[in-house]
C-alpha cells in the first residue's frame, strides 16, 4: 500500500515561497531508470500543456490545489522516510519555487524533476535526474479526445486547444540544455507504432543540438495508459517496439500495483 498522510493544508498562499501543491505522498517511483524506489512525490499543479491522456488532470485540464509555503513542503518531506524525492506535477518547472524548493531539500535528498521538457531551470539549481518527457503529436488533444470527467467546450475552442498544444509541445533548444546540464533519461509516452518515426526523429534532433551523447539506454518507451485495462492494451507493443529500435522500456508499475489510485 502507498503510504499516505494528510497534509495541513490553507486554501490561501501563504507569504514567502510558496507552491500550489496538488497531493504529497509516498510510494514506488512508477516509471523510467529508478522504477521501483520508494519516494517522496510533491506533485504541483498547473501546467502548460494539455495532453489528451494526462493521467493528472486534475493538475492541468482543471487545476486543484492548496497552497502550501516550502518551508511546509520541505517539513512534510522530512517527516517521511524516503530518500528520493520525485517533484512532479502538473508541470513542475513553470513555477519558480520549484526551484527554491530544490536547492532545500539538495543536501539530504536524491532529487528526480518530472517535466515535459519546455522549461529550462535556472543555471545551478540541483537536479540529480531529470526525467523529461517530450511531447508527441500523439498527445495533442482534439474535441473528442480529451480527459474522461473533463466537460467539452465548443469546437472552435477545442481547435485553439490542440493549437496552442502543437506550437508549445516541444522545445528543441530547451531539451538540448536539459540533457547537457544534467543526467537525464527521455521518457516517452507511447501510444502505438504510429509514434516511432517522430520519436526517432526527435531524439536525432536532442543529440544534434546538444553537446553530450545521448545514449540509447537514456531513451525510454513507455505505454500509454491510465488503468492497468488501458496499459493491457499497449504495453506489449510497446515492450515489442524497444526491443526492436534498442531504446529501454518502462513499466508503470504505480498502474500495475495500485491500478493509478489517488496517492499512489
Ligand atoms: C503527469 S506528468 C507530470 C510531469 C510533466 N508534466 C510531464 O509530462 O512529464 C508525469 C508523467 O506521467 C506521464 N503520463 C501522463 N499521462 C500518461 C498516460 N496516460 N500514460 C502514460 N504516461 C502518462 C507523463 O508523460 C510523465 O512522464
Ligand atoms: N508511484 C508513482 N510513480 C510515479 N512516477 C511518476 C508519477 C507521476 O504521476 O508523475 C508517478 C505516480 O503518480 N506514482
Ligand atoms: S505535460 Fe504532463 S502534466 Fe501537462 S498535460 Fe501533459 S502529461 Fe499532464
Ligand atoms: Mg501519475
Amino acid at each position: 500500500m502507498p503510504v499516505t498522510s494528510e497534509v495541513d493544508r490553507s486554501d490561501a498562499a501563504p507569504d514567502g515561497p510558496a507552491l500550489p501543491v496538488n497531493e504529497l505522498f509516498s510510494s514506488l517511483q512508477g516509471e523510467g531508470t529508478l522504477a521501483g524506489v520508494p519516494s517522496t512525490f510533491v506533485r504541483t499543479s498547473g501546467c502548460n500543456l494539455r495532453c489528451w491522456f494526462c493521467d493528472s488532470s486534475h493538475t492541468s485540464w482543471e487545476p486543484t490545489h492548496a497552497w502550501m509555503s516550502v518551508d511546509d513542503v520541505v517539513a512534510a518531506v522530512e517527516e517521511r522516510t524516503p530518500d528520493h524525492v520525485v517533484l512532479t506535477g502538473g508541470e513542475p518547472a513553470i513555477h519558480d519555487e520549484s526551484f527554491e524548493l530544490l536547492r532545500r531539500l539538495d543536501d539530504d535528498y536524491h532529487l528526480t524533476v518530472e517535466t515535459n521538457g519546455t522549461v529550462v531551470p535556472p543555471k545551478g539549481t540541483p537536479v540529480d535526474l531529470v526525467s523529461i518527457s517530450p511531447k508527441l503529436a500523439s498527445s495533442t488533444p482534439t474535441a473528442d479526445r480529451i480527459p474522461a470527467g473533463v466537460e467539452g467546450d465548443t469546437d472552435a475552442d477545442a481547435a485553439d486547444r490542440a493549437e496552442r498544444h502543437e506550437a508549445a509541445r516541444v522545445e528543441l533548444a530547451a531539451l538540448a540544455a536539459l540533457v547537457e546540464r544534467y543526467e537525464s533519461q527521455l521518457k516517452f509516452v507511447v501510444t502505438g507504432r504510429d509514434d516511432m518515426t517522430e520519436i526517432v526523429d526527435l531524439v536525432d534532433r536532442v543529440r544534434e543540438a546538444a553537446s553530450v551523447p545521448v545514449p540509447d539506454d537514456e531513451v525510454l518507451l513507455m505505454p500509454e495508459g491510465q488503468t492497468r485495462e488501458q496499459l493491457a492494451g499497449t504495453r506489449e507493443t510497446v515492450a515489442d517496439l524497444a526491443l526492436e529500435y534498442g531504446f529501454r522500456y518502462t513499466p508503470r508499475i504505480h498502474v500495475d500495483v495500485w491500478n493509478d489510485a489517488p496517492e499512489s
